[in-house]
């Protein structure tokens, strides 16, 4: 069997007058992720984490920020959108583990949705998906929240 593990990460800029959207899900707050798509950086992390494993380049090559196609572009079509690519390669997913760096807001109870959604999204079971949060202490721009960050592992066979 080839078993191969890749790492995404990605930050979005939080600004005023954006929806906050997170591991697919719209979560309440004050202010919102700027980006070209929905700026859904933890799924922007975990598709160029599926892409890394299967050494297939990154989200901005396959779904360019010059292109209108992804003005306000769902990351979840991307992401769907991703998990075909691999599977056009031959690979299915083993499991992810997303961990999205937010001083605020509190995220523990849309993680459950969100893992059921990415989970889904990859066909896989929900017991393969791994969502975790964490402050940064208030250091750095996502302690400031200036933005938020998220970091991803996959780990994909054929
Ligand atoms: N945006 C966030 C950040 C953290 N959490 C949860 O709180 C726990 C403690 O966070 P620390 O950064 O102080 O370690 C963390 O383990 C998460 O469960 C959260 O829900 N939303
Ligand atoms: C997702 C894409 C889609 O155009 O746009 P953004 O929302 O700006 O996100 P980013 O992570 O900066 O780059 C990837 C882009 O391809």
């Amino acid at each position: 069997m080839d078993i191969r593990v890749g790492n995404g990460f990605d930050v979005h800029r939080l600004v005023e007058e954006r929806e906050l959207w997170l591991g697919g899900v719209k979560v309440p707050y004050h202010m919102g992720l700027l980006g070209h798509s929905d700026a859904d950086v933890a799924l922007h992390a975990l598709s160029d984490a599926l892409l890394g494993a299967a050494a297939m380049r990154d989200i901005g090559y396959h779904f360019p920020d010059t292109d209108e196609a992804y003005r306000g572009a769902d990351s979840r079509v991307l992401l769907r959108r991703v998990r075909e690519l691999l599977a056009e390669a031959g690979y299915k997913v083993g499991n992810v583990d997303l961990t999205i760096m937010a001083q605020a807001p509190k995220l523990l109870d849309y993680i459950p949705v969100m893992t059921e959604r990415i989970a889904a999204d990859l066909e896989v079971d929900v017991s393969a998906v791994s969502v975790k949060a964490t402050t940064t202490e208030r250091l750095g721009f996502t302690g400031r929240g200036e933005g938020i960050a998220a970091m991803a592992t996959a780990l994909i066979y054929r």
